[in-house]
């Protein structure tokens, strides 16, 4: 990516048999999005990264090399998907902790804490245990107690799994503020296109433990792929040869007889679910490919678009999007 790794920067190569074998760089101040389906490497990665997984291979961070270094030595942040904080010590204790494992005295970790908490909006809860807290007030430690160490390097795995949209939202929003401050590294997993396309300024598509793909977030949105990354962005891809081809699933026709036009831009299938998507309804078709068409409520009714129902979806050439 971008030539990264260069001073204040990470270069990873970092691989694990039969499951990850990945370069990944990124500059000080990037926010490196992690995507991929499920099984891909993406907490692999993340936990080589951290040291809590061996892996071959190389990490250099800020022109430092970690490879043999023990995590508690890498400097890095991480906030895990299931946040792992500390449940016998309070949440002040829990951020306070990694500082003071860095030498800082009791009564100044106790201020950084504190003043971290107050940041992420939850100062008023410093006494309170793990136990607690809500799953969005434990999660806002837990990106605390990363970011008081002030790492070079931090990893977020999945940071928003588990809460509720409208916390998950809010969430979001501060913490790329936050990303906005941060001079170090940020490796962001996530399953959430939003995330990819808000926060991040490159992003990784990790298929089968490799890099299938990256770039800035507008570029992959703009041309995927792989399958997992088009349904992320919402768009069809289908792969011919060594090229692909994408359109956005309002540009498709659906109909229930063999339509005219080119035979390359036309494919039966089978509707496997019809969901509403904004005014429209988002069919899922599988066929030849697994493709996505957005029609309209009164079509959806005249054409009878319940799964089950064999149709013939197509796209006008102008629609396509070749690379
Ligand atoms: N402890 C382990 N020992 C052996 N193989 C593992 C272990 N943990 C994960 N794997 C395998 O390594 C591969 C990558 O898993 P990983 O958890 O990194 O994927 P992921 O992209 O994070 O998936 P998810 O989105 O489901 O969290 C998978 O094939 C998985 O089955």
């Amino acid at each position: 990516m971008s030539g990264g790794g260069g001073p204040g920067g990470l270069l990873a190569r970092l691989s694990v048999p039969g499951r990850l074998d990945v370069e990944l760089t990124a500059e000080p101040g990037d926010v490196v999005a992690v995507v991929g389906p499920n099984g891909a490497g993406k907490t692999t990665l993340v936990q080589a990264l951290a040291g809590l997984q061996p892996a071959a291979g190389a990490v250099r961070l800020g022109g430092a090399d970690l490879t043999a270094l023990p995590p508690q030595a890498r400097h890095v942040g991480v906030v895990f998907q299931d946040r792992r904080l500390f449940p016998h010590l309070s949440a002040l204790q829990n951020v306070a902790f990694g500082p003071r494992t860095r030498g800082v005295g009791a009564g100044p970790a106790r201020d950084i804490a504190r003043d971290w908490l107050d940041r992420l909006g939850v100062g008023d809860l410093a006494g309170r245990r793990p136990g607690e807290l809500s799953g969005g007030q434990a999660q806002r430690v837990a990106i605390a107690r990363a970011l008081a160490t002030d790492p070079a390097l931090l990893l977020l795995d999945e940071p928003f799994t588990g809460l509720d949209v409208g916390v998950a939202a809010a969430l979001r929003i501060e913490l790329a503020g936050h990303l906005r401050d941060y001079a170090g590294v940020t490796v962001l997993v996530t399953h959430d296109a939003i995330d990819a396309l808000t926060l991040a300024t490159r992003v990784a598509v990790l298929d089968g433990g490799r890099l299938a793909q990256s770039g800035s977030p507008h570029e992959v949105a703009a041309r995927p792929r792989t399958e997992h990354v088009a349904r992320l962005v919402g768009l069809n891809v289908i792969r011919e040869g060594d090229h692909f081809r994408a359109f956005p699933p309002s540009a498709v026709t659906v109909s229930v007889h063999e339509p005219d036009g080119s035979a390359r831009n036309r494919w039966p299938g089978t509707v496997r679910s019809a969901a509403p998507h904004g005014d429209a309804v988002r069919l899922q078709v599988h066929g030849d490919h697994q493709l996505i068409a957005d029609v309209t409520p009164a079509a959806t009714r005249e054409l009878g678009l319940t799964p089950g129902r064999r149709v013939w979806l197509s796209v006008k050439e102008t629609a396509i999007a070749t690379y």
